[in-house]
């Protein structure tokens, strides 16, 4: 830490050290820590952007000719960033960013290196389909290697078997993956214009990006469909000593905001002496956490549990990430209604009629446990008869996320279904949880099932609230209630009773 910071002050960082110090924190790494009380609105530290590494502030994608850089395809995706990191890292003493780039982790627990075993125990959850690694070597091997290859003036071939393998290419992408921020480009130096890095990536492109604020971090190896529309004024970034923030569920209380030629890190809430300075990550799930930074987030699930109680083993049920998520694939409830097959290509044009209307092919639940308007909406759609179906078109609309008896009888085999794609149920996880110490369990397999617990309570209360719904409106409607309603009507209007008390609350 001592060489960084020297390095940083050398190098026009300016700290406030009498407020900011560094220190480890048990199983997070280092982590930054205020020395004494700090209002909210202090500039912490200032990061000057020739201090930021990027591809527009490296000199690689220069030495190697921005034309040839772009014909091979370097500035779309990860694989640009990833291997300026990859020749800076190569060039030691000589690189701008050395004393950085040496103090940076080169073993991670993101399951992008866990064995087969270890990946088994994610089986149900998103984090596996996520990983990207089939991607990231594809794009070492046709970008990334031929490159370096037909290089010696740059690559020397004598260093190719220490810093340019794809061993080497995961690490460098595992730690932009976790510690790189969205930079806004700098004016000047986007008249270089060697693209945008960042196209495809999964990080933050789904937060909002305030234009004089910073937001959130991370980033990813593993591109997807490249996009045409990427935004060429944002730049995958490496910012140093901002990456030395830990994150946990709303604890954020300091953020990097722009400033003319720096980025400084300030403080969004007072910070008592010895407590930690948080940034945040987005307070993302914790299968997400899991895939880009290697951590779960367990905080008490409610306000009467101890905060103090951190471990999971002492009260499982107590503790879990609020911001957890349940994705189903739009084929699954395909699969649930299992549709006749010579209806397959009119399921096909509305799924894709469905998609062009902006609706998406993974359906979220979350923590408040209510059915998503967009499940129902697709569930009907692909119900419609045929004249219906004509009309949806007609008026360019998806149907209305009505929840009639007949969606929640699908909505439920969906739940069901979905529940039934993890091989354990969350009464054998938490039971192995409590029956194993924390020495008889290793990290993997801890953060999986940290993972697993988190997504089937989301799923199994989604599912109960959903039985009890339709128990209610079966009993309301043989009831009578003055004139007799059909349980699909008393569904409606309960749902809506629902919906109106949620909003009062
Ligand atoms: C941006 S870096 C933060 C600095 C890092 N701790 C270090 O030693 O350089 C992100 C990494 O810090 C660790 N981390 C951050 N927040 C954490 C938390 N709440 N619990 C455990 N590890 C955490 C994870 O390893 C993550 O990949």
């Amino acid at each position: 830490m001592n060489a960084v910071l020297s390095w940083f002050a050398t190098n026009g960082g300016k700290i406030d050290s009498a407020s900011v110090g560094f220190t480890e924190f048990d199983g997070a790494g280092r982590g930054a820590v205020a020395l004494r009380d700090i209002p909210e609105g202090h500039v912490l530290f200032k990061i000057p952007r020739s201090l930021i590494l990027s591809t527009t502030t490296s000199a690689l994608p220069r030495r190697v000719g921005l034309e040839q850089w772009r014909a091979r395809g370097m500035h779309r995706g990860w694989a640009g960033l990833i291997l300026c990191v990859m020749w800076e890292t190569a060039n030691g003493a000589a690189s701008r960013w050395a004393p950085y780039l040496e103090s940076l982790p080169s073993t991670f627990d993101t399951p992008m290196f866990w064995s087969e075993e270890d990946l088994e125990e994610l089986r149900g959850t998103s984090v596996v389909e996520k990983l990207g690694k089939a991607d990231a070597e594809k794009d070492f091997s046709e970008k990334v290697l031929p490159l370096v290859q037909s290089r010696p003036d740059i690559f020397p071939p004598e260093t190719i078997p220490s810093f340019y393998t794809l061993e080497v290419y995961h690490i460098m992408g595992s730690r932009i993956l976790s510690r790189s921020f969205d930079v806004e480009r700098d004016e000047e130096e986007g008249e270089a214009d060697v693209g945008n890095t960042s196209s495809g990536s999964a990080m933050d492109v789904d937060e909002p990006h305030a234009p004089e604020q910073e937001d959130g971090e991370g980033s990813s190896e593993d591109g997807e469909a490249e996009d045409e529309d990427e935004d060429d004024s944002i730049v995958v970034s490496m910012v140093p000593l901002a990456d030395m923030l830990n994150a946990r569920y709303e604890c954020e209380n300091a953020k990097l905001f722009y400033e003319k030629d720096s980025l400084g890190m300030m403080s969004t809430k007072p910070i008592k002496t010895g407590e930690q300075i948080w940034n945040t990550y987005g307070d993302l799930p914790n299968a997400e956490l899991l895939r880009r930074y290697g951590h779960v987030d367990l905080v008490p699930l409610n306000e009467s549990t101890d905060a103090s109680t951190s471990d999971p083993s002492a009260n499982p049920s107590a503790l879990g990430n609020p911001g957890d998520v349940v994705e189903i694939r739009a084929d699954l409830v395909l699969s649930v209604l299992d549709l006749p097959p010579q209806s397959e290509a009119k399921t096909k044009e509305r799924i894709d009629w469905w998609l062009e209307q902006g609706g998406d092919d993974v359906l979220i639940l979350d923590s408040d446990h209510t059915i998503p308007p967009a499940l129902i909406s697709l569930i009907r759609l692909l119900q419609l008869d045929d004249a219906d179906w004509a009309k949806t078109v007609e008026k360019d609309k998806p149907p209305k996320p009505k929840l009639d008896a007949e969606s929640m009888g699908v909505v439920i085999r969906v739940l069901e279904r979905r529940l039934g794609e993890y091989p354990t149920t969350v009464d054998t996880d938490i039971a192995l949880l409590l029956q194993t110490t924390n020495t008889e369990l290793s990290l993997n397999k801890k953060h999986a099932l940290a993972v697993r617990i988190g997504e089937k309570r989301i799923l199994e209360r989604t599912l109960e609230d959903a039985r009890a719904r339709v128990v209610a409106a079966a009993v309301a409607a043989s009831s009578g209630n003055g004139k007799k309603r059909k349980a699909g009507e008393e569904l409606e209007a309960e749902r809506n009773t629902r919906t109106k008390t949620q909003r009062k609350r």
